[in-house]
């Protein structure tokens, strides 16, 4: 069967940063720690007042295409991956093609355009639509355009408001990858959840608390039922395992729940029994409350463990770094937590070729997907070719009331009308309104 997966990927950043814990934390009276250390996060990005989820996609896409010499043809699906759509009729994706057929003699009139929603996982739904397509022989011969795109952002003083980001990422999705190829194994948890959701307006009206333990539950489920299809996993079987990352943190409690879940009935499970005891079963309590607290007990000794901190170190910690840096980016989260794995390994000189990538991503609302992934020889040269470091070094860094303003630039509520902090220069921007409230975009030299 030929390998299908993604050939390459661009990454473009909002080109404003919100530093948390030296802006953001002093503003709100918090402790930085909150932020560096509870959450994971150094700082947000944010859309510059001429950006928005086109020009972002737009111009990742554009990086992509011209680094791999692509032209409109070569393309026949264009899937955008959203939640923060303007539109409920007019996909994404035919404002993305707009702009690209700006700085292309072709047109993109033969490619089959669409936009995927559900929360943060449609960014990799869009990859399965891309894969599938071509799977099913209907590609002929060309490429996917898979774009997510999102400003993750949520209004004033809710607690979601330490977890904002802006950004995009571009895969192009392909026979014969030069990047990773999809497996056909797939492990769903998918439940009707109400804690995070965005009814027909703009911020999303969220029960943070619950969502980080609907995020376990479904991510919980997904990985039995991908053990169901795949086989037993074990902690050695896979090189990292890049999460969706709504904020580091997430992340560690989710490690933690996941390897307790794959270690046991196998040689780690039962070296970490000599450490620090069996795992506790429900069947030897007489109440669901003890039975947690026991359950939580173990899961603090289990982190506290060296064995499991290698792997935390090795397998995770890697996947964080871009996060980190920019908060979280919905739809194209758990795509910049396997670009940060691989420019780690690539950086650290580690050899992958043929290695394997566990993949968690999630939507609220809600859905885990849990799939694995083949590292193909070619990744170097690919994640070598991101410019996602410069990109973050060369934001502007907001001060706080320079940061209220900006959030008010991208409220469709409010209107205001500020400078923007940097000047475009060889990409898309937007440029007003068209006669219909349209938003009309044009390319900067
Ligand atoms: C996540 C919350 C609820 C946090 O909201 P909060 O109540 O402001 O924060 P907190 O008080 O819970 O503190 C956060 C962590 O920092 C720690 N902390 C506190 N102070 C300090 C200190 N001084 N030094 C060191 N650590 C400190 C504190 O202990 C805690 O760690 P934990 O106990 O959880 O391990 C909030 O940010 C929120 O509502 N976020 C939005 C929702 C969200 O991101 N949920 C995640 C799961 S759902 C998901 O991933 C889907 C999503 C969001 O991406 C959307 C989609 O799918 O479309």
């Amino acid at each position: 069967m030929t390998a299908v997966g993604i050939d390459a990927m661009e990454i473009w950043t909002g080109k404003l940063k919100l530093d948390l814990a030296e802006t953001f934390a002093p503003a709100q009276g918090d402790d930085p720690g909150k932020y560096t250390k509870g959450l994971g996060l150094r700082a947000s990005s944010f859309p510059d007042v001429y950006e928005d989820i086109v020009t972002m996609g737009a111009n990742a896409a554009h990086r992509l295409m011209e680094r791999k010499g692509l032209t409109p043809e070569d393309i026949g699906r264009i899937d955008v991956a959203t939640e923060s759509a303007f539109d409920n009729s007019k996909p994404v994706s035919t404002y993305i093609a707009g702009c690209l057929e700006q700085v292309y003699d072709e047109n993109f009139h033969h490619a089959n355009k669409g936009e995927r929603k559900f929360a943060c996982i449609s960014g990799t739904q869009s990859l399965d639509d891309a894969y599938n397509w071509i799977r099913a022989g209907r590609n002929r011969g060309r490429a996917a355009l898979v774009i997510a795109t999102d400003t993750a952002l949520y209004a004033r003083d809710d607690p979601g408001e330490a977890t904002q980001g802006a950004g995009a990422v571009a895969m192009l999705v392909d026979e014969d990858p030069n990047l990773v190829e999809l497996s056909t194994e797939q492990g769903y948890g998918s439940a009707d959840e109400t804690d995070f959701l965005k009814p027909n307006q703009q911020f999303p009206s969220v029960d943070g608390k619950r969502s980080v333990n609907v995020y376990l539950a479904r991510m919980r489920e997904a990985l039995e039922d991908f053990a169901e299809v795949a086989g037993d996993i074990h902690p050695g079987d896979y090189e990292m395992i890049p999460f969706h990352t709504p904020f580091p943190g997430m992340v560690r409690k989710a490690a933690a729940l996941g390897y307790r879940h794959i270690i046991r009935g196998t040689d780690v499970g039962d070296l970490m029994a000599e450490e620090i005891g069996h795992q506790p079963m429900r069947a030897d309590f007489e109440t669901d409350d003890e039975f947690h607290a026991a359950i939580k007990e173990y899961t603090d000794a289990l982190t506290e463990t060296e064995r499991y901190q290698d792997w935390y170190a090795n397998t995770i910690e890697p996947t964080l770094a871009i996060s980190r840096e920019v908060g979280n980016w919905y739809t194209g989260s758990v795509h910049i937590a396997r670009a940060a794995g691989l420019k780690h390994a690539r950086e650290s000189g580690l050899d992958l070729d043929e290695a394997r990538l566990l993949v968690a991503s999630y939507g609220s609302g809600a859905q885990a997907e849990v799939h694995a992934e083949t590292i193909v020889p070619g990744w170097e040269e690919e994640i070598g070719a991101l410019n996602i470091d410069e990109q973050i070094r060369n934001r502007y860094d907001l001060s706080f009331a320079e940061y209220e303003q900006v959030h008010d630039v991208h409220n469709h509520e409010t209107e205001t009308d500020v400078e923007e902090f940097t000047a475009p220069e060889d990409e898309f921007a937007f440029d007003g309104w068209g006669r219909m409230g349209e938003r009309k975009y044009r390319y900067v030299e």
